[in-house]
């Protein structure tokens, strides 16, 4: 697994903002949008292209278009949710999956409310979108449904890790091709399992109290 951290003014700058505790939802939602447009830039570096010849108002030329099979970008709800528009308007040809997944904040086990991913992956480029990588269950219970499916690359873009989740994640993708962004590595954890200084609950922030 390869693990970039992604180094810019900008991305420091709207990172600190969204940590602010006052930065309110309408707040936190923009930045999220503005810090995953940023991130995708870097994580798609790879992504599959093809030439095309195209005309131009003046001369035929050949270009580069994003290529089939289309990558697939799935948000990992609640909080991935408020990535999601940020990517897809970063990469139009993407299709969206959906996993729905709540960390029992007592145990830390991951309880999956929903999946809706297609059947069969193979060949495929799958994009997990998740602010956070706290204990790294989340991601790891993730990659379980898509190696399932037989993704060939996945890319993870969250916004804040923690180092014991990387670690874990690493452990638990083994040899499959997953490749990590962050826009921060942070202290740890707190006894609570929260990223210290992290930024929170990311869905709670985005959305509210989920109870
Ligand atoms: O690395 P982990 O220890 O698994 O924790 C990270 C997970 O916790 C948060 O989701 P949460 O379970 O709070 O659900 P929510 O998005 O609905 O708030 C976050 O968005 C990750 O999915
Ligand atoms: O710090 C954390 C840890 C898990 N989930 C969050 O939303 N924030
Ligand atoms: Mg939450």
């Amino acid at each position: 697994m390869r693990v970039q951290v992604v180094e810019h003014p900008l991305i420091a700058h709207k990172l600190t903002q969204l940590r602010r505790k006052e930065a309110p939802s309408n707040v936190f939602r923009q930045l999220t949008g503005e810090l995953v447009t940023l991130l995708s830039y870097e994580a798609s570096r790879d992504i599959a292209t093809e030439p095309v010849e195209i005309q131009t108002p003046v001369a035929t030329t050949t270009g580069t278009e994003l290529s089939d099979p289309k990558p697939l970008v799935v948000p990992i709800l609640r909080a991935g949710l408020g990535m999601l528009e940020g990517m897809t308007a970063m990469v139009p040809t993407a299709e969206v999956g959906f996993l729905g997944m709540a960390r029992n904040e007592e145990t830390l086990d991951i309880i999956t409310y929903a999946e809706r991913l297609p059947d069969d992956l193979t060949g495929r480029h799958v994009f997990v979108l998740d602010p956070m990588l706290a204990t790294g269950g989340t991601l790891v219970e993730s990659i379980r449904f898509l190696k399932k499916a037989n993704a060939a690359k996945i890319t993870c873009i969250c916004l804040v890790a923690a180092p014991e989740g990387i670690d874990r994640l690493r452990e638990g993708v083994g040899d499959l091709d997953v490749d990590l962004y962050v826009a921060a590595i942070d202290e740890g954890l707190n006894e609570k399992s929260y990223i210290v200084p992290g930024l929170g609950d990311a869905g709670d922030r985005l959305y509210g109290l989920a109870e």
